[in-house]
């Protein structure tokens, strides 16, 4: 049997059984073994049936990179060329692209890998047009953009986000407290302090079973916890992935409808064809990259704001930024004067554990010199 096949076996077995008490267990059982076959179909496991998750050939470059996901004809490509220079495709026939194209966007000193993917239909799981591919691409990227067409119903985007949860793209969610912990014996213990609606014991148990995973510790930190969080923590397959929703072709609306529209959170309204509140989409962008722009400053010299270095915010440190310069320079590391808003005092001699904050100024003293 084929992964296509028994995925469609599963969603049958799960249209079929009544939600309650008692089938909690086997419904969480089942939704495991999806979420593992889904994984397998866009992560090249066993037996996809013909190029599952071989995604696109790109390499990766730049200091972020952002993917254009969309329902066919949106106007991907043409956000693309008019973003970032590249030429991609764009026509108004169906499935234009067929393949991964990056372009380069330089924004704020930092250069920003933008993939033009090709349109992407519901049942991407069942193998149609290139669904699965563009799924695993679009895991590689650090944020997306999800292109609509503002001419078409506005519904449309939730399909979108189904197919991407599916393959474990949790979509602007953030990681669920869950601590997991695997162990060499005493099986698996599961505990929480908060009341729980949806898991107990037996469901984590099987969870994990179903992941091969004899003896762990699980320890669940906030109240009601889903079972498809508690697979996602056991599994390690999901991306938290941020999201800017972008409504293009917006010139072919009236203005009270764009004002509705522009209300919403996470979305940007543009016209890719004329270019239209691209500033407000690059800011956005950036926001959503969650990126510092670090600017180093040589010993009696004033720093170089137009090339920052470019650091990925989950709390950077002075360590950080040393390994991002030179592989040996964090061992000769003496301190650093630190300027800007991680600091009290302008500058600040700071230690190598120091948080840095998007624009600070550093000047590194080395033990030498
Ligand atoms: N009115 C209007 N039309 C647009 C805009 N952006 C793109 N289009 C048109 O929409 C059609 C599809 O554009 P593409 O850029 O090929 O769309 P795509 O999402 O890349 O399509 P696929 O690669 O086939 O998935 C083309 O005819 C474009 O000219 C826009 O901002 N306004
Ligand atoms: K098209
Ligand atoms: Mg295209």
């Amino acid at each position: 049997m084929s992964t296509e096949e028994k995925i469609k076996d599963i969603e049958a077995e799960m249209a079929k059984t009544q939600k309650n008490k008692a089938t909690a267990k086997h419904l969480g059982l089942l939704k495991a073994k999806l979420a593992k076959l889904k994984t397998e179909l866009v992560s090249g496991g066993k037996g996809g049936g013909g190029g599952a998750g071989e995604g696109f050939d790109v390499s990766k470059s730049g200091d972020t990179r952002v993917g254009l996901v969309g329902f066919p004809s949106v106007g991907k490509s043409t956000l693309l060329s008019q973003l970032t220079g590249t030429e991609s495709l764009a026509a108004a026939y169906e499935f234009t692209t067929l393949t991964a194209i990056p372009g380069n966007l330089f924004y704020r000193g930092a250069k920003l890998q933008i993939v033009d993917l090709p349109g992407i239909i519901e049942g991407a799981k069942d193998g149609k047009g290139r669904g699965r591919q563009v799924i695993a691409a679009a895991r590689t990227c650090n944020m997306l953009l999800i292109v609509l067409d503002a001419s078409k119903p506005i519904t449309l985007k939730k399909k979108l986000e189904y197919e991407l949860e599916g393959f474990g793209v949790r979509v602007n969610k953030v990681k669920p407290e869950i601590r997991f912990h695997k162990k060499d014996r005493g099986g698996v213990t599961f505990r929480s302090l908060h009341p729980q609606r949806y898991i107990d014991d037996d469901i984590v148990r099987s969870v994990c079973s179903e992941y091969k995973v004899p003896n762990a510790d699980i320890e669940v930190r906030f109240p009601h916890c889903t079972v498809d969080q508690i697979i996602d923590a056991i599994s390690n397959r999901a991306v938290y992935m941020p999201v800017v929703y972008v409504l293009n072709k917006i010139d072919a609306l009236p203005l009270p409808e764009i004002e509705l529209l522009c209300s919403y959170r996470h979305f940007v309204p543009i016209s890719a064809r004329t270019a239209w509140n691209f500033d407000e989409l690059k800011e956005r962008i950036w926001e959503y990259c969650k990126m510092l722009r670090i600017y180093t400053k040589p010993k009696g010299e004033i720093p170089d704001f137009d090339s920052p270095i470019i650091l990925h915010a989950r709390k950077p440190r002075i360590s950080d930024l040393c390994d991002r310069i030179h592989r040996t320079l964090i061992e000769q590391y003496k301190f650093a004067w630190v300027w800007g808003s991680s600091v009290k005092h302008q500058p600040q001699k700071v230690g190598k554990d120091h948080f840095l904050h998007d624009e600070d100024v550093v000047q590194i003293v080395k033990n030498n010199g």
